[in-house]
């Protein structure tokens, strides 16, 4: 019998905690420590938890999240934005932080959504391994998927730590990405009262 039964490739196939953990003190020894000295002991048991906290993403759903919605708002229908989303998110290159702002916007047509909702569907996506124009595509994708709006406007401003702590070691530079959908896609006036009020 093979080891996996129903023919998921070995890559997709989730570690324990032990084999999560016996990896952690691999990475340890390639920095040069030793896993077995007392400081460093406990060290892979809180990193297999860091990184269920990291990663959190990949066990919810975007759907289920914005399942409840509703059209009671008066005939409201100007945007809705939210500005200043605290990012969380891993670089999917070299797993190290993506810090930064994320300002989630979108027309409704009908049907509205609570705003908490938004920031919850940021931290879906953010909590995975990412590059941040999959983030920022994501994000609006699901939007649109769920609410049907007239248009969705998503753009985030981050700091890469693989680029200020490593590699080209640029501090100051902040990565600004944008999607724009419906009404958003098709006015650039739109898109330039979004960057304004930003
Ligand atoms: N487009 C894009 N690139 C990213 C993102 N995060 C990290 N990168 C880049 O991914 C690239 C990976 O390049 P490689 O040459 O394979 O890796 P590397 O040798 O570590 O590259 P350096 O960072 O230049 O030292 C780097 O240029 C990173 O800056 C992201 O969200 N979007
Ligand atoms: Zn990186």
């Amino acid at each position: 019998m093979g080891k996996y039964q129903d023919n998921t490739p070995a890559s997709l196939t989730r570690p324990s905690r032990e084999q999560a953990e016996e990896a952690v003190r691999t990475l340890i020894r390639w920095a040069g420590d030793d896993p077995l000295r007392e400081g460093l002991l406990d060290t892979p048991a809180r990193v297999t938890r860091a990184y269920e906290e990291f990663f959190a993403g990949y066990a919810q759903s975007p759907q289920d999240l914005l399942q409840a919605t509703f059209e009671e708002v008066s005939g409201y229908q100007d945007m809705v934005l939210l500005r200043d989303i605290r990012l969380e998110s891993h670089c999917e290159h070299h797993i190290v932080p993506i810090i930064g702002k994320a300002h989630v916007a979108y027309m409704p047509s009908s049907r509205v959504v609570g705003i908490s909702k938004l920031v919850r569907l940021v931290e879906v996506f953010a909590k995975r391994l990412q590059t941040q124009e999959t983030l920022t595509a994501q994000i609006a994708q699901a939007l649109d998927a769920a609410l049907a709006p007239r248009g969705v406007a998503v753009l985030i401003d981050a700091a890469h730590q693989c680029m200020t702590t490593r590699g080209v070691k640029q501090p100051g530079v902040s990565t600004v990405t944008s999607q724009f959908s419906g009404v958003f896609a098709a006015d650039v006036a739109l898109q330039e009262r979004i960057w304004r009020l930003l």
